[in-house]
């Protein structure tokens, strides 16, 4: 079912000229959590979050253990549901009434922290089977590619850096080269949002920096929110950063100014 985001209040409305000029097209928001609250056991790991997203920003997150980070990227997958509040994807799709495949379908795809490929097949193969809508791998690997499919398995090659190792098992690449194929099979579906689970987990240094330039050069294509607790990662990304304590938003903003604000401070160093 879809409803109208028009009806909550505060939302953007764009369905006239006059609406139209109201919002920047650089700061349309794509995702749009309000008042969202989810309890387990009366315990509140979200508190009446709001939380907006704009279209192709690069977002992170941050927060202390327990904040509530995970249990965002849940609410906006499908994977729990509120006990109140609102999420919308876009002005229209009500994600409270949608399941985890619809939304996926819908185009927000979620990069878990472990990588999961298929690590017998090579790394083309493994996009090409990001690609199809038909998972079967049998079938998928015998149905033959059209030049546009593979203009885009090749221009995911490049952007995710793995070109040179296009014909190799997956099973043989190094932890980093694993977690930057999924981001590609990901790709593969063309998410409008990506939601990238602490993607730096276990790299070296050098795989940190390659997976920085990475998330980077997706801004403006896709919205990607990177939850992450590698300051030093987010520092290297970070455009801007929303700070997530006890269920709630704590403050927003530049790097620079979270880092300097005496509760994010004190959050920390009280965690
Ligand atoms: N299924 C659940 N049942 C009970 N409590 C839960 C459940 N899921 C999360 N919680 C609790 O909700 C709070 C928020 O958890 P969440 O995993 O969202 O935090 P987080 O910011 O992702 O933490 P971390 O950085 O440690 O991963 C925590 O106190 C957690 O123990």
């Amino acid at each position: 079912m879809i409803a109208a985001k028009a009806e909550i209040p505060g939302a953007p409305v764009h369905d006239g000229p006059v609406a139209d000029r109201r919002i920047e097209p650089a700061h349309k928001p794509i995702l749009y959590l309000e008042e969202v609250t989810v309890s387990f056991d009366g315990f509140r790991a979200l508190n009446a979050l709001t939380l907006y997203i704009d279209e192709g920003e690069l977002r992170c997150i941050i927060g202390p253990n327990g904040a509530g980070k995970t249990t965002m990227m849940d609410v906006v997958t499908g994977k729990t549901r509120p006990d109140k509040g609102t999420a919308f994807f876009g002005q229209t799709l009500d994600l409270l009434t949608l399941d985890e495949p619809a939304i996926a379908e819908a185009g927000i795809c979620r990069k878990f922290q472990k990588p999961s490929v298929f690590e017998k097949q090579t790394v083309f193969e493994n996009l090409e089977l990001a690609m199809r809508t038909d998972k079967r791998v049998w079938t998928t690997l015998f149905a033959r590619l059209t030049g546009e499919q593979r203009d885009a398995i090749h221009e995911v090659l490049e952007t995710v850096g793995l070109t040179a190792h296009r014909d190799r098992r997956a099973g043989e690449l190094s932890h980093g080269q694993k977690q930057w194929l999924e981001i590609g099979m990901l790709l593969m579906q063309e998410p409008k949002v990506l939601l990238v689970d602490e993607p730096v987990a276990g790299m070296t240094h050098q795989e940190t920096e390659r997976t920085a330039e990475l998330l980077l050069s997706l801004e403006g294509k896709h919205s990607v929110v990177v939850v992450e607790h590698d300051m030093e990662f987010v520092r290297s990304i970070a455009r801007k950063v929303t700070v997530l304590h006890e269920g709630s938003v704590l403050t927003e903003g530049r790097m620079d100014e979270v880092q300097n604000d005496p509760r994010v401070i004190e959050v920390y160093l009280g965690a």
